[in-house]
């Protein structure tokens, strides 16, 4: 079996390694990311800024991701969801996946140092740091806030994408941050009270393991209701308008509504639908953002 898995075609290699960077997260990311830039300026951001940027911190998250590969590859190879992924099969050897980690966060590291500036080429390499060695190092397996506190390295790609264009940090730009902050919550734990057995039986201790599923449902009930307060902030600062603000409240309630039916109507599959919304939300919220930056109905009070 190991043999066979060795001698896998170069596209199925090419596959595995593409696996490894995550890619439909790191896509998501680099949508922040750019909201993050269009948003920076009344315009169009430069063309190049934007191409380099979106290239050096899709390579850092990519690298962060396949580190996240080795580090949990013990506990990926016990879980019904990850059992398959590269390095947890052997597919990928630790020192093949490490070297092709590093390699994506030095090539990333300095296309954004060189090409865009020092600000965001470091920010982007703390949140590397804070996803690939804070996170998956230590909060995972210490303590059931992991997803809280890991979840701002996800949570920076707005402000990354701000720095990237006018190399400063902007409260604007903190505003984005905030709401994929208060996002993360619902939508990892919606996905971990769906695998709650897969990581009781890896002792990581997530929320519905330390805590049971109820009181999990009764916090991401709460989460939705928080991320309904601060995604109004755009709006109330004058950042966003009218588009932005109708869209958002829409997309809340639905949240608000999954998160409902979770605590008090589920079925089987509410947890993992829910957690399939989150991504949905998240993906629409911010093209929401752009669309109502470009054509802008002013908001009723602008401070
Ligand atoms: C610490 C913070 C976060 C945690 C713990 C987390 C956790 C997870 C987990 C466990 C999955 C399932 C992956 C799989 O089945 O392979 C997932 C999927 C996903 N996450 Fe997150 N997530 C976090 C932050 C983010 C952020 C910030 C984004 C984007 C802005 C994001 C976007 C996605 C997407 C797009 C998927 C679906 C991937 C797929 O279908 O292959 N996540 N997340
Ligand atoms: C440079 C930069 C912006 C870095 C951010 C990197 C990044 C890839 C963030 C995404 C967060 C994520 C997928 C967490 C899941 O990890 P997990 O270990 O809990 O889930 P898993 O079991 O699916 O691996």
């Amino acid at each position: 079996m190991t043999s066979a898995v060795k001698t896998k075609s170069g596209v199925g290699r090419l596959h595995d390694y593409l696996e490894l960077t995550k890619p439909k997260v790191v896509a998501l990311l680099v949508l922040t990311a750019w909201v993050g830039m269009m948003l920076a300026v009344p315009g169009l951001p430069d063309l190049f800024t934007l191409l380099a940027a979106t290239l050096g911190i899709g390579l850092l998250s990519a690298a962060a991701a396949a580190m996240n590969h080795v580090v949990d590859q013990r506990i990926d190879a016990q879980m019904a969801r990850t059992y398959s992924r590269p390095v947890a099969k052997g597919r990928i050897s630790t020192p093949q996946a490490t070297s092709f980690a590093f390699a994506l966060a030095i090539v990333g590291f300095v296309l954004l140092y060189t090409t865009v500036n020092a600000i965001t080429a470091w920010l982007t390499l703390a949140s590397l740091f804070g996803y690939a060695v804070v996170y998956t190092m230590f909060l995972k397996r210490a303590t059931p806030q992991n997803i809280v506190i890991g979840g701002l390295a996800g949570a920076m790609p707005p402000l990354l994408g701000w720095t990237a264009v006018t190399g400063e940090i902007h409260g604007h730009a903190l505003l984005l941050v905030m709401i994929i902050f208060a996002w993360t919550p619902p939508h990892f734990w919606a996905l971990a009270i769906h695998r709650r057995d897969d990581y009781a039986k890896v002792n990581m201790p997530m929320l519905p393991v330390t805590h049971g599923i109820e009181f999990t449902k009764s916090v991401i009930c709460l989460y939705t209701v928080l991320l309904f307060i601060v995604c109004l902030m755009p709006y109330l600062v004058g950042m966003s308008g009218a588009i932005y603000l109708v869209g958002s409240a829409l997309l809340n309630l639905r949240f608000m509504q999954y998160a409902w039916r979770l605590k008090f109507n589920p079925h089987a599959g509410t947890a993992m639908a829910t957690f399939k919304f989150s991504i949905v939300h998240l993906m629409v919220l911010f093209l929401l953002l752009l669309v109502d930056h470009y054509f802008k109905v002013s908001p009723i009070y602008v401070p």
